[in-house]
């Protein structure tokens, strides 16, 4: 079988057929190889009358070769440009054959894959949930090089083109279709083909249908070029608004804009060099090797079962007790009910496990009404969920999930009381945000069998979930919690015991360095702009105001009745802080009327001014590079002590937590890959900067020092 297969029919049409080595077809030396080949079998071919470029696989293409892309370094730019503009050359050898090309489309085509359907002149998809169409690379830190932006540009007009160029925005093959980006949708796989070739005999002796729009004599731009005056006004609002959103953090973006604004002013070949270049600089880039890294490789590599005892077999859920149907316990009953599996949501009284009921059929109601769900299905998945007040209906469960209120008495309390129901081999999870596992574990009879599940809020949109080790949980437990967390379609990351786990530990750094800078006497507007300036989601005092000083503090008091408090982390300041502004002015955080800041009915807030006569200090200032720095390496460090310590137990867990739980910026990798392409050196002399003028929290942690000795990166 040749890896581009060739079948010419009586009709004299071509279908090539990509079925290259390995599971998908991918833009490799191997793809260069069979399209340069085939292309030059086909503009030999006599008699010829189309071409039809299909797939053998179950993803229509795949796109570039992301180890090809990770290895690309400084210095090699010429030989990665001179491959680029091999795979662009041969597209566009495509898109000028004689005769009307057609992209039979049974599956994904992102990234290169889509570049490939956009250098035919037709493009049929089938109607299919598998078949996504568009260009993610903006998420890996990269462009679409293979003349994607420009060609998209070319299609839709520069206005319409930049969603799928700036956000990666992908479409189902009914989308496509009325956005433009398909010519027809066909119901079955069968009927691709058939209407491939139908459409090319409906094609003979016309001649534009073997042109590409853009090849076509007195081609116009859709939506007016770059001298019509919308596109111009446009071009000059676009960088500033799209700064706002990247806050100068994500150079692709800004690459991608660029290249899209000369393919709307230049002729084509010279509009796909530049891209060509912008592709080449984009990859040489640490923000690109970041999110190749985490979001593509460590994500698989997690999705697969990385973290996951191997020799367990992969078992399913089939009844779930939710215990609490609370803010969390509602919304993982709903995710476990999605995912088919029989829910037990228990509260005090009915009508509480009800109201939580009804959050399901709330979200099930917005999917019908979006058309993304039948009314039947809602129905069915409705039923699954039975609200209850008694602990009977628990019997039989394969796993209970305990999300009650925070409260070490109740929630041992409730283990005793219900654990009994369980299935003889059934597990049980707790939702815990604060409370270790292993002192949770002490009330349960088997707690081989207990174990941490921790949600984020809110659970059906956020995707992952901690799962937490306890010091006697079961490799069989870990096993079927991660098995739970992947049948609900979560993204799961295993971590061992510690106060906080891995995420709320790491993420408590950001809050605590601060509120630190706050008592120190920096202006706390400063302050949250510098946390933001970082990357991250939202500024630490903001954040606190949302988790709650009133929650944190009951933690905290928690944490000093069991007597683990000062094993935590260095945080006085912070607990005195916090303190002041419970216990002195009544400022316990957002839902408790306000805290650092103050919440007006309209939704807008703004500074405590209280907090200025507080803390505020005119005579102190720090570096904005210093704040920035502190904001961040505060929580690389914690996150490398976490590896130290063996709370982490991967460097993917770590960098996929910190990503997806708490919302480390994008272009670092996650907390820990930051250090690679920052360089451990740079990064350990940093450390030492910061702790002789902060203090020695900034200390490098040692296993950043034995890297740096072994010459190696964390991986
Ligand atoms: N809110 C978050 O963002 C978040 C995130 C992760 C984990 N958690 C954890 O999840 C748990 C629940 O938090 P929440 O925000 O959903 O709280 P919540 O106050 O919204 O809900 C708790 C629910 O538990 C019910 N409950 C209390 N005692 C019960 C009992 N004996 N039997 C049955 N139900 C009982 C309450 O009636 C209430 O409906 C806590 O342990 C919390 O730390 C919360």
């Amino acid at each position: 079988m040749n890896v581009f297969d060739y079948d010419k029919d009586s009709d004299g049409i071509v279908t090539v057929t990509m079925d290259m080595t390995g599971p998908v077809n991918a833009m490799n030396d191997e793809y260069r190889v069979a399209m340069d080949a085939t292309l030059e079998k086909l503009e030999q071919e006599q008699g010829l009358t189309g071409v039809i470029l299909a797939s053998a696989k179950k993803v229509f293409f795949a796109g570039g070769d992301l180890n090809d892309l990770l290895a690309a370094a400084p210095g090699a730019e010429a030989t990665f440009m001179a491959e680029g503009e091999r795979v662009k050359a041969g597209l566009r050898r495509l898109e000028k054959l004689p005769v009307p090309v057609v992209a039979a489309i049974n599956g994904a085509a992102l990234g290169g894959g889509f570049e490939i359907c956009l250098s035919c002149n037709y493009r049929v998809a089938v109607n299919d949930p598998a078949v996504q169409l568009g260009l993610p690379e903006v998420s890996l830190g990269l462009l679409p090089g293979g003349g994607g932006v420009v060609r998209m540009v070319n299609l839709l007009g520069l206005e319409k083109a930049l969603p799928y160029l700036l956000e990666g925005t992908r479409v189902d093959a009914a989308h496509a279709l009325a956005a433009g980006l398909v010519h027809e949708v066909v119901e079955t796989r069968d009927q691709l083909l058939p209407a491939a070739k139908a459409w090319i005999l409906a094609q003979q002796g016309v001649s534009e249908a073997a042109l590409q729009p853009w090849d076509r004599k007195g081609f116009r731009l859709p939506g007016g070029n770059a001298s019509s005056p919308h596109i111009a006004q446009l071009i000059t609002v676009a960088p500033a608004l799209l700064r706002k959103k990247t806050r100068g953090l994500l150079p692709a973006p800004e690459v991608i804009l660029d290249c899209a604004v000369e393919a709307a002013r230049l002729d084509l070949d010279t509009a796909l060099r530049i891209e060509s270049r912008g592709l080449t600089w984009l990859a040489m880039t640490p923000q690109a090797k970041n999110m190749i890294s985490t979001f593509f490789f460590a994500m698989n590599r997690i999705n697969r079962g990385g973290s996951r005892p191997a020799d367990v077999p992969s078992r399913s859920v089939e009844k779930v007790g939710i215990l609490g149907a609370g803010m969390m316990g509602q919304g993982i009953a709903y995710v476990s009910a999605l995912a088919g599996i029989k829910v037990v949501l228990k509260d005090m009284s009915v009508e509480a496990a009800a109201r939580g009921k009804a959050y399901s059929e709330q979200l099930l109601a917005k999917r019908v009404q979006r058309g993304k769900m039948t009314e039947e299905k809602k129905q069915q998945i409705l039923e699954l969920i039975l609200p209850t007040d008694s602990n009977d209906d628990l019997a039989g469960c394969d796993l209970i999930v305990e999300a009650v209120f925070e409260n070490l008495a109740l929630k041992q309390s409730i283990t005793r009381e219900t654990e009994p129901q369980l299935a003889a081999d059934g597990i049980w999870g707790s939702n815990t945000s604060t409370l270790p596992i292993s002192e949770l574990a002490t009330a349960s009879a088997a707690p081989e069998k207990f174990i941490g599940i921790h949600f984020f809020s809110p659970v059906d949109k956020m995707p992952l979930v901690e799962i937490i080790c306890g010091d006697k949980t079961s490799e069989e437990t870990l096993a079927r919690a991660y098995d739970y967390a992947r049948q609900i379609r979560k993204t799961p990351i295993v971590v061992n015991d510690s106060l906080g786990f891995f995420t709320s530990r790491t993420f408590g750094t950001y809050l605590d360095e601060g509120v630190r800078m706050l008592r120190e006497g920096l202006h706390p507007v400063q302050i949250e702009a510098m946390g933001r300036a970082v990357g991250m989601p939202v500024g630490p005092l903001a954040v606190y105001d949302e988790v709650s000083l009133e929650l944190t503090r009951k933690a905290q008091e928690t944490w000093r009745e069991m007597g683990v408090l000062d094993k935590f982390s260095d945080s006085t300041v912070t607990r005195e802080v916090i303190n002041t502004m419970v216990e002195q002015h009544g400022r316990g955080g957002r839902y408790h009327g306000g805290g650092f800041y103050e919440y007006a009915e309209d939704g807008s807030k703004h500074i405590w001014p209280g907090l200025m006569d507080l803390y505020y200090n005119a005579d102190v200032t720090v570096s904005e590079g210093d704040m920035r720095d502190r904001l961040l390496f505060r929580q690389v460090i914690e996150a490398l002590r976490c590896l130290e310590t063996g709370v982490l137990r991967t460097v993917d867990d770590g960098n996929i937590g910190s990503i997806m739980g708490i919302g480390a910026p994008v272009w670092t990798g996650g907390l820990i890959q930051f250090v690679n392409t920052y360089g451990v050196e740079r990064f350990v002399r940093r450390c030492e900067a910061l702790a002789a003028t902060y203090g020695e929290r900034f200390a490098p942690p040692a296993i950043a020092r034995e890297k740096l000795a072994a010459g190696e990166l964390f991986e």
